[in-house]
Parts: C-alpha cells; sequence; structure tokens
C-alpha cells in the first residue's frame, strides 16, 4: 500500500508554529515575504468548484527612475491524470484536455499572461513500463496534433518517425512561436525515457514573447546547470522547467535546482510537476532486485517560482491539483545582475576552453599530487 502523503513543508510548517516563529522559517527557508495575489471571485469560484488549489503571490522590484515595472503574470499548473490508464488512448487524452482546460480558465481569470503546464501532461507518465504501446501512441505532431490545437507542451512525432520529448510554445495570438526539445534524457530509477525518445538537436531556443522571453529546461535537464546556463545565455528572462518526478528519486533536490538556477544566471525558474500515484495496468521491475509492481511511485506536484534575489514562493500541494500564479517585475532580472555580476564575472573564455579540453575523450583530469 502505498504510504500516507504531506499536503507539503508549509501545511506542516504552519500547524506546528505560528507567529514570528512561522514568519522568520518562512524567510530563512524562502527568503523575502511576498504578498498574496487577489484573485477575482470568478478565478476562486473555478478553482472551488474544480476542486483544485489556486496560490498566488507577487514578486516586485525596486522601483526605477528610468524603465517602468514590467509586470508580467506567469501561471505553473500542475495536474493528475484523470482516467485510469487502461481506458483508450483518446479517452484519456480527452480527460485531461478537459480538466486543464478548467485550470487554464482560471489562471485567465486570475491575470495569468503566460501559462506553463508540467512534461508529458496528456498522457500518464508510462516510461517505467518501458512498453511501446499504447503508450507512443500519446505522441503528437507539434503542429498539427490534437493537442496543439488544443494547447502548448507534448511528445512530438516528425519527419523519420523519430520521437522527441518537446515543449511548444504558443503565443497569445493562438500561433505556434516554436518549440523545445528535451535536451538531457534520464536513464535513472524507472525514468526509461531512453526507451522511447531521443536527445534534443533544437540546442537553448528562447521564446521572444509579449511577456518576456522565454526558454524551457525540461525536467530532467534541471540536473544540469550548464543547460539552465545556455538557455540564459541565450536571453531567457523566464525559465520553465515542465517536470513528472517522483518523492523516493529527487524530492530533497526539487526546491534546490530551479531556485539555484534564478540566482546563478539572474533568471526567474518555473519549476512544474504533476501529481498523484499512476498505476499501469502491467507489472514492471525497477532493475534493482526489488518485486515488480505496477506503479510508479508518488509524483509530488509541489510546484514552484523562484526568483533571481533568491527568494521563491510557497509549493503547490504534493497531493492536489493546482494552479499557482505570481505577478513578477522583470526588472528584478537586471538588478540582481548588475547587484550580483554573475554575468559579468562567469569567465565563460576560460571554461569553453577547458570544456573543449575535457570533452576529449582522452582528457586527463588535472590532479595535483605530493611528490
Ligand atoms: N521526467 C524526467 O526526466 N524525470 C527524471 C527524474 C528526475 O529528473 O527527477
Amino acid at each position: 500500500m502505498a504510504a500516507a502523503q504531506i499536503d507539503g513543508v508549509e501545511t506542516a510548517l504552519a500547524e506546528k508554529l505560528e507567529g514570528v516563529s512561522l514568519d522568520e522559517v518562512k524567510r530563512i527557508l524562502y527568503g523575502r515575504p511576498y504578498k498574496s495575489l487577489e484573485f477575482s471571485a470568478e478565478a476562486t469560484k473555478l478553482a472551488q468548484d474544480g476542486d483544485f488549489q489556486l496560490a498566488g503571490y507577487i514578486v516586485d522590484a525596486q522601483k526605477e527612475q528610468t524603465r517602468a515595472p514590467r509586470l508580467v503574470r506567469v501561471a505553473a499548473i500542475q495536474n493528475r491524470i484523470h482516467r485510469p490508464t487502461t481506458d483508450s488512448v483518446v479517452e484519456q487524452r480527452d480527460a485531461i484536455h478537459q480538466r486543464v482546460a478548467a485550470m487554464i480558465e482560471a489562471a485567465a481569470a486570475a491575470g495569468a499572461n503566460v501559462v506553463g503546464l508540467q512534461e508529458a501532461w496528456t498522457m500518464p507518465f508510462a516510461f517505467c513500463t518501458r512498453e511501446r504501446l499504447p503508450w507512443t501512441e500519446f505522441a503528437e505532431s507539434v503542429y498539427t496534433g490534437p493537442t496543439t490545437q488544443f494547447c502548448p507542451n507534448l511528445l512530438d512525432e516528425e519527419k523519420d518517425d523519430v520521437i522527441w520529448n518537446t515543449a511548444v510554445v504558443i503565443s497569445h495570438t493562438g500561433r505556434v512561436i516554436g518549440r523545445s526539445r528535451k535536451n538531457h534524457i534520464p536513464r535513472v530509477g524507472d525514468f526509461n525515457e531512453s526507451t522511447y525518445y531521443m536527445e534534443s538537436t533544437l540546442g537553448h531556443p528562447v521564446f521572444e514573447t509579449k511577456y518576456g522571453r522565454i526558454g524551457i529546461n525540461i525536467c530532467y535537464g534541471r540536473h544540469h546547470p550548464q543547460n539552465w546556463m545556455m538557455y540564459a545565455l541565450n536571453g531567457a528572462e523566464i525559465i520553465f522547467n515542465p517536470s513528472a518526478t517522483v518523492g523516493a528519486l529527487s524530492e530533497p533536490l526539487w526546491g534546490i535546482e530551479a531556485r539555484n538556477a534564478a540566482i546563478a544566471n539572474h533568471v526567474f525558474t518555473v519549476g512544474i510537476n504533476r501529481v498523484g500515484t499512476e498505476v499501469f495496468p502491467n507489472e514492471f521491475t525497477s532493475g534493482n532486485g526489488q518485486p515488480a509492481h505496477k506503479d510508479f511511485g508518488h509524483f509530488y506536484g509541489s510546484s514552484y517560482i523562484a526568483a533571481p534575489d533568491g527568494s521563491r514562493t510557497p509549493s503547490l500541494s504534493r497531493v492536489r491539483e493546482g494552479v499557482l500564479v505570481a505577478e513578477l517585475d522583470l526588472n528584478l532580472c537586471r538588478q540582481c545582475k548588475d547587484a550580483w555580476g554573475f554575468r559579468m564575472t562567469n569567465r565563460l573564455d576560460m571554461y569553453a576552453q577547458k570544456l573543449t579540453e575535457v570533452s576529449n575523450p582522452d582528457y586527463r583530469p588535472d590532479i595535483r599530487r605530493e611528490q
């Protein structure tokens, strides 16, 4: 039987602490406190009727003399699957489309300008099974598939029948601006994704939108600091990290990696993880000597947004679906760049030369020993 899940760190802290102690613990863990966003009655009702969490924060910046604030409302949506994995592919996908449509509507009613969804959000995360069918049938064309007709981020089946893990960026005009693919494919635990799709050939594209420049670092790419860095060097101001990851593997890392990337690269980062436990029809093993099983473990949600000054929002729930909305002042990116200067001091030329040497298979690590 699956272990009981707590709702989250914030809920647990609020149950045990109060007053100044609670405020101080939150400040130490999350940085400066944010004001809450006031939601319209419509947004609140949509969340209540739909039984999903709606949380919102204001991440402001210092007022400047020559530049107006660049305010943008970003939403992160975490969802679970809505039909058993034994239902047909179309039934499963349609049920998620319907659910996420209601959540996007709530985000829009909360004033969101940009909405980000989780990795492979239209399907169960079936890559643990190593089975081809029916799971590969969830792959769709970026430009003509049923999900792009509906909205972004899916598996992308392209010419030559190569499958990629793709996020699609759709502008406020409703047109596809472009796509970004997963650069780093996991080979850890039950994440047998290399069985299903290939490493990106697109590099680190950044998308100029009406609401800021956006990059997408898909899931396992968050463990690679240079992946975040390349999106930032290409001009991203907000980097989304659509993910699917489980508690036993990565939960202690989750709050650190996207947040550190925000600090190191003077950008906002948006970590989005699916929620719930997904059970598959056939047993699979994890290659670790443990008994065969039918579920992947608990996807712990906990989506959050981190700011370049190191502060971050509280997480969404570990167990409920939710919409997180944050009003960001993008001027904070420039302010942190000016204050900390990581871009000025990062010595890229030195690392470029060294990385070229290290990427040679004959490279020998530069370790000095006592003679
Ligand atoms: N979806 C995915 O890449 N998961 C890998 C596990 C992790 O990075 O936490």
